[in-house]
């Protein structure tokens, strides 16, 4: 089996702004992978390929053994799992938590028309244990707290049991315990023996489960390193990433980072 992906000098230009400028990016299967980079950095332009939502400007991009403009993606996009804040704005806040969830399994937003089987919900009410929201499964997902959406939203990407699990951002919004609770949930779920490659974007250190393998630094569009964690990831390469002088600890495989005086 080839790589899970797999980005060849990919360019992305929108309205003449190179978004994205010569990233080639290899992800392999069991592999587990941050993207760190500040603000504009061009994560999410990033993520947007890998998710077959985006094509590149130029380049060669092939996920799950497939490449784009020349697969139909509404067969691949199935076989990935996303959230982002795009993504969750677009679920209907009426809906019932345990359908925001159900409908996965078929890629669509908002549960209209498709027939679900009694092994989906099934699925999709186990999803909802492990995440640890169970309890609202009858609940509308506008009413639910921002961590309790995160949660339901990774259910979601989980449903579709994905090759590939993208996800934007996570723990944006949350509190202190909302975000260590989640960071441990990622982490579980990177150790678990089926677990899909996995991506995770963000701009906190801090927010990288102890599991995660490999990491990608980011900065205007292009990859200042990328590569297994322990060689990639270090106070020179985060300094350089975010154009500051940073000092980076890692202690009991959690990260930290402050600015040097
Ligand atoms: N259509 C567009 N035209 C011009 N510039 C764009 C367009 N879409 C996005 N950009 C710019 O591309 C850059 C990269 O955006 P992207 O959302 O990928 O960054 P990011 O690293 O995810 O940022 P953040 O951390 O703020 O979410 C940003 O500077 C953004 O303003």
């Amino acid at each position: 089996m080839g790589p899970v992906l797999e980005l060849t000098d990919i360019t992305v230009v929108r309205d003449g702004t190179k978004l994205l400028d010569g990233v080639s990016w290899r992800v392999e299967e069991g592999d587990r992978w941050v993207i760190l980079g500040p603000n504009g950095a061009g994560k999410t332009t990033l993520l947007q390929v890998a998710a077959a939502r985006i094509h590149p400007t130029s380049g060669v991009a092939t996920i799950l053994g497939e490449t784009l403009g020349r697969v139909d993606v509404f067969e691949l996009r199935p076989r990935i799992g996303m959230t982002s804040a795009a993504v969750a704005e677009r679920i209907p806040r009426g809906e019932r938590v345990l359908d925001v969830v159900v409908s996965a399994s078929y890629a669509v937003l908002g549960r209209w028309r498709e027939k679900y089987d009694d092994v989906d919900y099934e699925r999709a009410e186990r999803l909802l244990a492990w995440l640890g929201v169970a309890e609202h499964r009858d609940r509308t997902f506008g009413t639910l707290s921002e961590g309790e959406r995160k949660r339901v939203q990774i259910a979601r990407a989980l449903m579709s049991d994905p090759e590939l699990l993208l996800l934007d951002e996570p723990a944006a919004g949350l509190d202190l315990g909302a975000r260590e609770a989640l960071v441990h949930t990622l982490d579980e779920i990177a150790r678990a023996e089926d677990a899909p490659a996995t991506v995770l974007v963000t701009h906190h250190v801090e927010e990288i489960p102890p599991s995660f393998t490999h990491a990608l630094l980011l900065r205007g569009g292009s990859v200042v390193a990328a590569g297994p964690m322990a060689q990639t990831l270090n106070s020179r390469s985060l300094s350089e990433t975010f154009g500051m002088p940073l000092a980076l600890v890692r202690s009991a495989g959690r990260w930290t980072a402050r600015a040097k005086p």
